[in-house]
């Protein structure tokens, strides 16, 4: 059973009236994974026995037709922890974590009766773009298995266009949802920071970190965040604004919608085939009966060296709590003490984390804490007031996800620069805290080009509003990779 043809409210209606039953739709749904995924690497761990027994209580009880996920087949990024289910964020350090309590993520899909069918492969701590970092294996893009799905939630991304799940949850800390969402031909969310709650999530860089969700299509991910979206007593940061339904008043009609153009997404350093399709989505929307009018963001050149000193720093302190002891992998054989902190912790976390860490560390040291924390701070002020300033005439600001479609395996993991590069453009969006998503806009040599929407605080409707009237006049998402059986 592949999810090509088949979309949330479809599967629902299948549920609700027995033409499939729970427990039909699971098994086959592992059946189809067992065939595609030893060819692309999306699942690090199946969660196949507590799927199954949860569908039989299901079909037990009957589908509530009520409840849109009752039922539904989800995958969950191994850096969202899952009770009774080992939990790694694809590294050594946590080979063998079996977490004690679920994020609330992860306690919302429960109660809404989704099936979590597997936890999906990443880049080590979700510090990547192309998922490579994993310390357990890589995973492989579905329109081109030479090629990487990008990062850091590769293995979701792959899960979703692969046909295997309907929707899978990622997270997105300077790019990670939208960037291998626009690798892979799918619709992802990041939404706004607050919006979901981050318990459960292993932090990485915690004023940065969002969970969201990755679907095929913009209603489902509508849908989607609707069902995870909402104030936690368990994270401070997560916002008390009321959460609307994301799913209303998508009719495909935007005429006079405001949409700004920054000319710094277009400019030197994009692919000019990216470039192509952006322009074409431009077309697409001004015959939708938008404007699009060209903005600037000055300062989101100086994005990526902001980021990787306030998420480094953050990365830091965030991971100082794995020393050998509290937590997960320990070396063999240490002497002292200060061999279970440096021999775990050089033994258990991969180079990329290791280059963060020390990146962060000095940051954050004596003398140089106002040269480089403090400075990216007040670069990070300048990046959130040149957004305020274009959402002040402007309803949204679109652009592209990353400069390039996805590249070859191997090309940029011995080249961080490069790969930090990336997210040269979905990186000021998580510093200013906004909601950002990508939507398939077409194709570049047969690989997604993802079109970025970018929303004032809060103002996710609007984006799936846009994002709506887009697919439903271009109906990219309804192309089917290589690997997953379509074609
Ligand atoms: N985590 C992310 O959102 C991805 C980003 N490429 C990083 O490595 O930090």
């Amino acid at each position: 059973m592949t999810y090509f043809d088949q979309n949330l409210t479809s599967l629902h209606a299948d549920l609700v009236n027995k033409k499939i039953s729970a427990t039909e739709l699971a098994k086959a749904t592992f059946e189809n994974m067992t065939q595609v995924d030893p060819k692309l690497g999306a699942f690090l761990n199946l969660n196949e026995e507590q799927a199954l027994q949860q569908a039989t209580a299901l079909d037990q009880n009957g589908i509530d037709a009520n409840n849109l996920f009752a039922g539904i087949p989800v995958a969950v990024k191994d850096n969202i922890v899952t009770k009774n289910l080992t939990t790694t964020a694809a590294s050594k350090m946590l080979e063998n974590f079996v977490p004690v309590y679920n994020a609330t993520v992860v306690d919302k899909l429960l109660a809404s009766n989704a099936l979590i069918v597997g936890k999906t492969n990443m880049d080590e701590f979700a510090m990547g773009g192309s998922t490579e970092t994993s310390a357990f294996h890589v995973t492989r893009n579905p329109w081109d298995i030479s090629r990487v799905p990008g990062g850091s939630s590769g293995g979701s991304a792959v899960a979703v266009a692969s046909g295997q799940v309907p929707v899978a949850f990622g997270s997105d800390t300077g790019g990670s949802i939208r960037q291998p969402s626009s690798f892979n031909g799918i619709v992802g969310m990041k939404p706004t920071y607050g919006r979901v709650s981050r318990w459960g999530l292993i932090a990485f860089g915690s004023s940065l970190d969002q969970i969201g969700p990755m679907t095929r299509t913009v209603k489902d991910n509508a849908a989607a965040l609707n069902m995870i979206a909402g104030n936690d007593v368990h994270d401070t940061t997560s916002s008390k604004q009321t959460v609307p339904d994301f799913t209303a008043g998508l009719t495909g009609d935007i005429k006079g919608m405001k949409i700004g153009l920054p000319k710094e997404y277009m400019g030197d350093g994009i692919d000019p085939k990216v470039r192509e399709v952006i322009q074409q989505a431009v077309k697409q929307f001004e015959d939708l009966g938008a404007t699009v009018e060209e903005v600037s963001l000055p300062n989101s050149r100086y994005g990526v060296a902001a980021y990787y000193i306030i998420a480094s720093s953050e990365a830091s302190s965030n991971l100082q709590r794995f020393d050998g002891i509290r937590y997960g992998f320990r070396a063999d054989d240490v002497k002292n003490l200060e061999d279970v902190y440096v021999r775990s912790r050089s033994e258990g976390f991969g180079d990329e984390v290791k280059r963060r860490i020390m990146l962060g560390t000095f940051s954050l040291s004596a003398g140089y804490y106002d040269a480089y924390f403090h400075k990216a701070g007040q670069v990070r002020t300048m990046i959130i007031n040149d957004f305020n300033k274009v959402f002040e005439d402007y309803d949204l600001i679109m652009g592209p996800v990353a400069p390039t479609p996805a590249f070859k395996l191997g090309d940029e993991l011995s080249d961080p620069i490069t790969m930090y590069m990336n997210d040269v453009l979905t990186i000021p969006v998580n510093l200013a805290g906004l909601p950002g998503m990508s939507v398939p806009a077409g194709f570049a040599d047969g690989l997604p080009v993802g079109l970025q929407l970018i929303g004032k605080a809060f103002d996710e409707s609007t984006m799936y509003q846009a994002g709506y009237a887009f697919e439903q006049a271009t109906q990219v998402y309804k192309q089917t990779p290589k690997v997953g059986g379509a074609n």
